[in-house]
């Protein structure tokens, strides 16, 4: 492997320079295959020996185009804008044809060379494949914690228990990461891009976001981690706690305001107009490229292989679209041959999708979320609901939704099969439970469901349902602590019952 260790320290410059311990230099080491540079020009080799090109590639390049639409508009990644000309979408456009100019099994074979590395910043699961997510930035002015590579968890106990055999269940745990949300994904790309657009002495002096308590959390750890202040607009009283807490500790500049998060993401619009602070939402497209990368992950985990099914729980909407386009993205550049079928799973009480797929995609309304235990999509009039339709009508999609008693129920038969999920995890779980009764998904598709927060953030909500506290809501799987006096007479006692009973059940 190529390493450059004498200048390894100037790789993580937020850093201070390196102590003796290897392991820090290791973490900044460029590459071993440092020959598929993005802007390379030189005749390409692999140490892996693929199929590699004996011309000179063009530089892999990005640039904003107007999604869904075909025109010659189009903005460089430099420039700070957010809609098109006529106030649509925009969408990261790749130079496919750059690309292509290696074969599948190529770009296989590299990003699966880069995983589980410590090479700057090629460890983390985003910039494995940073080719395909932002090729011309600088590896100097990546923002990166080493975000992505998640378990994908065989979901066995659950599918047996709870789907009647369902063999082949999946659930990819992109919570389980830095800041404990999929945010993590899209945010190193975009706090990345505004430290490049610092650097090249743009107007940016933070970076802002309405947020339902992961988006906040996730840009003010990368935005502390780059030392550029970061600006968060909260419903108040609609945020976990731990949510709360995050951008408060990372030093956020936070405000708490009394609307909800769509009333917040109004305002953080509007105002992101008037200041010098970068637009952190997902209606920026460059998240979407960070996220995409969790969809890329998933084949790469399967060996390449394409699972039937896909569950996402939606609610801004721009994660449905972010897994198309990954998925997408490696179809066009032949590392697999066909994209899985996507679900979106939406909260009853906030499920504008639901209600819109439901009408044949005939007509969209924004409605009034109200409030539901998967608080992070309490959102009724998503920014990226054309994103979502696309990806849903491209995939031969769906869209389920689940109750609030549906969706505790389900959360916490996951955590009793050895899970630790979110509520948005049960939205999920609910759509599958409900897909499979029906006979649309199989007893042996291959289904991934994907986890997108970590259950650690919702820590209330799950001692409520488990003490029966919520009102109407009978808490079926409930584990309530047995208070017992501190004798070793009454703990005898209620263990033999316990284990009487568990001997009797099993
Ligand atoms: C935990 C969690 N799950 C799901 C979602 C939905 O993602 P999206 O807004 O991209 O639809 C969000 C945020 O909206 C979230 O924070
Ligand atoms: N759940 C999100 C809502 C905002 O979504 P975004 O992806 O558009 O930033 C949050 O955690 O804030």
């Amino acid at each position: 492997m190529a390493s450059t260790p004498a200048t390894a320290f100037l790789h993580n410059h937020h850093q201070p320079p390196p102590p003796p311990p290897s392991h820090h230099h290791l973490h900044n080491l460029r590459p071993s295959t440092t020959t598929i540079n993005c802007t390379s020009t030189t005749t390409t080799t692999t140490t892996n020996n693929n199929r590699h090109s004996t011309s000179s590639p063009p530089p892999f390049t990005a640039k904003y185009v107007p999604f869904n639409s075909v025109t010659d508009e189009s903005y460089s990644l430099d420039e700070i804008v957010y809609r098109s000309s006529s106030g649509g979408l925009l969408d990261v456009q790749h130079d496919i044809d750059a690309l292509r100019h290696f074969d599948g099994k190529y770009w296989r074979s590299l990003f699966d060379s880069r995983v589980g590395r410590t090479a700057w910043p090629y460890g983390s699961g985003v910039w494995s494949k940073k080719e395909f997510v932002l090729p011309e930035i600088d590896d100097d002015d990546i923002v990166s914690c080493f975000e992505g590579n998640s378990n994908l968890f065989w979901a066995e106990r659950f599918g047996k228990r709870n789907l009647a055999g369902m063999n082949d269940l999946w659930v990819k745990h992109c919570g389980i990461s830095h800041t404990g949300s999929f945010k993590d994904l899209g945010m190193t790309v975009l706090v990345s891009q505004v430290n490049r657009l610092r650097k090249m002495n743009k107007p940016v002096v933070g970076i802002g976001c309405a947020s339902t308590g992961d988006t906040s959390a996730a840009l003010s750890a990368y935005s502390a981690a780059a030392g550029i202040p970061s600006i968060v607009f909260l419903p108040a009283n609609k945020i976990s706690l731990e949510q709360l807490v995050q951008p408060i500790a990372n030093g956020a500049f936070v405000l708490s305001l009394d609307t909800d998060f769509d009333g917040c993401m109004k305002l953080i619009r509007e105002i992101t107009n008037e200041l010098p602070i970068y637009l952190a939402n997902s209606l920026n497209s460059l998240r979407l490229e960070g996220q995409k990368t969790a969809a890329i992950e998933i084949l790469q985990q399967f060996d390449w292989e394409v699972p039937d099914w896909v569950i996402i729980p939606g609610g801004n909407l721009g994660n449905i679209y972010a897994f198309y386009k990954g998925f997408k993205m490696c179809v066009d550049l032949g590392l697999v041959d066909r994209i899985p079928r996507l679900v979106c799973a939406q909260s009853a009480n906030a499920n504008p999708l639901y209600l819109h797929y439901r009408s044949g995609w005939t007509n969209f309304a924004p409605v009034k979320a109200s409030a539901t235990f998967a608080s992070a999509i309490q959102i009724g009039d998503p920014v990226s609901i054309d994103r979502a339709v696309y990806a849903l009508r491209n995939s031969d999609g769906i869209v389920e939704e689940a109750t609030e008693e549906e969706l505790m129920d389900a959360m916490s038969a996951a955590d009793s099969t050895g899970m630790f999920v979110c509520p948005h995890t049960g939205v999920a779980l609910v759509a599958l439970m409900k897909l499979r009764e029906r006979g649309v998904i199989g007893r042996t598709d291959r289904t991934v469901v994907v986890s997108t927060a970590h259950g650690l953030k919702f820590t209330q909500a799950k001692i409520d349902y488990h003490s029966k506290a919520i009102e109407g809501m009978e808490s079926r799987f409930s584990n309530s602590p047995v208070e017992v006096a501190a004798e070793y007479g009454a703990v005898m006692d209620v263990l033999q019952k316990f284990l009487t009973k568990v001997s009797q059940a099993q």
